[in-house]
């Protein structure tokens, strides 16, 4: 495919997004419709559609229209290349622009121009303060690729030769002892052998630093409660002595956890709803909420168009909730810990004081917060145990 074949396609597939479908479902059926389209046609494809969607408001405005081509148009302007050498209307590449497309809009400014939703800009300024831009700015750019080497396989040194000798290239990153980060080869990631083997998992350096700010001791009964596909649960499984238990509201979303806990040597018991409160109490109880994801936003931008002040007020309702319920099945002298891919104050430090003023007798102990714009995901994570009376 030609770089403008190759536009077109984005096209068409941005259409179809904007039209309600996701877009890795889009992604998908252009590529079965597109048997002569090569890898790096795809990947670059792949590309120009997520690009689009995590610049959308802004490249919408500088293309003059949000439409697949106004998306597109905007894009290439934004890197300062001229659209008519793309625009052409030759073989498959985009229809030449018409005088409205090439009349060039005024640039956007504030919070069209940084890519957020006009309603969430003050509660983002307000979570992120002098950074906010920052933040912003970095949610518009792909996100690293970030591992987690599984102690029960090997040191982070071990996992960087193994790599390197299947031509991927990865350093330690800074925010976890696990982290890596792939700076070359990461497509090859998925077949090499040190992934097969459970000696290297994907998972962003803040999710991994989530685990190590828990104070996981050999001994203790663990309960991720939101466990998901069970990034945390193999985390924490990986420490020496855990019993480790994973439980989901929606126990499809654990159904890879069983290969994923083999493949990396881990031990770990799905939890029902039934058995929970047979099961308690827990030492430590993980609640890896569900939440607005604006902290990884990098790698799932639809959910930043998608977010809505309302749905943002149910997932509080529901983070409150897990507290909760997570607070009865822990120990006495147990830890609580409660954790989101959020920047958003109102999902952070604001959701535990409510739970601490509502609930006295748990008082925070620990909190840490990651940022975007500091290369890795936005996390965050509260540590709580029961307040010592008298
Ligand atoms: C942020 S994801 C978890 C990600 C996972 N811990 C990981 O590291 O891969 C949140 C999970 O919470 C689950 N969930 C939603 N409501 C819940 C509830 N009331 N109780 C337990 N889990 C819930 C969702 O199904 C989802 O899998």
């Amino acid at each position: 495919m030609t770089p403008a074949a190759r536009l077109q396609a984005a096209i068409e597939i941005l259409d179809q997004v904007l039209a309600g479908d996701p877009a890795e479902k889009a992604l998908t059926s252009w590529g079965r419709r597109s048997r002569f389209a090569g890898s790096k046609d795809r990947v670059a494809v792949r590309d120009h559609v997520f690009d689009a969607v995590r610049c959308m408001r802004s490249h919408a405005a500088l293309g003059g229209s949000r439409t697949g081509r106004g998306l597109i148009l905007g894009a290439l302007r934004e890197a300062g290349q001229d659209a008519e050498e793309f625009f052409t209307g030759q073989g498959h590449a985009p229809a030449p622009l018409s005088d409205a497309e090439r009349a060039f809009p005024e640039p956007p400014e504030g919070a069209e121009a940084l890519d957020i939703p006009d309603w969430l800009w003050p509660e983002f300024r307000g979570s992120l303060g002098d950074q906010a831009e920052a933040a912003a700015l970095a949610l518009r750019s792909r996100a690293p690729v970030h591992l987690r080497v599984n102690a029960a396989r090997g040191t982070p040194e071990k996992a960087v030769k193994a790599l390197a000798a299947e031509g991927i290239a990865a350093q330690p990153h800074p925010a976890a002892e696990t982290a890596l980060e792939v700076t070359e080869g990461a497509r090859k990631l998925r077949n090499s052998k040190p992934y097969q083997d459970g000696l290297v998992e994907l998972q962003d350096a803040a999710s991994q630093a989530v685990t190590e700010q828990l104070p996981l001791q050999g001994g203790m009964k663990v309960l991720d409660y939101c466990a998901g596909g069970g990034g945390k649960t193999l985390a924490m499984a990986a420490r020496a002595g855990i019993q480790c238990f994973a439980h989901d509201a929606d126990p499809k979303r654990m159904k890879d956890l069983p290969e994923r806990a083999a493949r990396a040597g881990a031990k770990v018991a799905l939890l029902p709803a039934a058995d929970l409160a047979s099961s308690a109490p827990f030492d430590l109880v993980l609640c890896d909420v569900p939440c607005s994801g604006s902290g990884s936003w990098r790698r799932a931008p639809e959910g930043k168009w998608n977010l809505t002040p309302g749905r943002l007020a149910g997932l509080q309702r529901i983070q409150a909730e897990i507290l909760r319920k997570a607070a009865r099945l822990t120990a006495p002298e147990g830890v609580l810990a409660y954790a989101t891919c959020s920047m958003l104050d109102g999902e952070n430090i604001e959701q535990v004081r409510r739970f601490t003023d509502e609930n006295p007798e748990w008082e925070l102990t620990g909190q840490k917060r990651w940022q975007v714009q500091d290369g890795t995901d936005g996390f965050y994570v509260a540590v709580l145990t029961r307040a010592k009376h008298g």
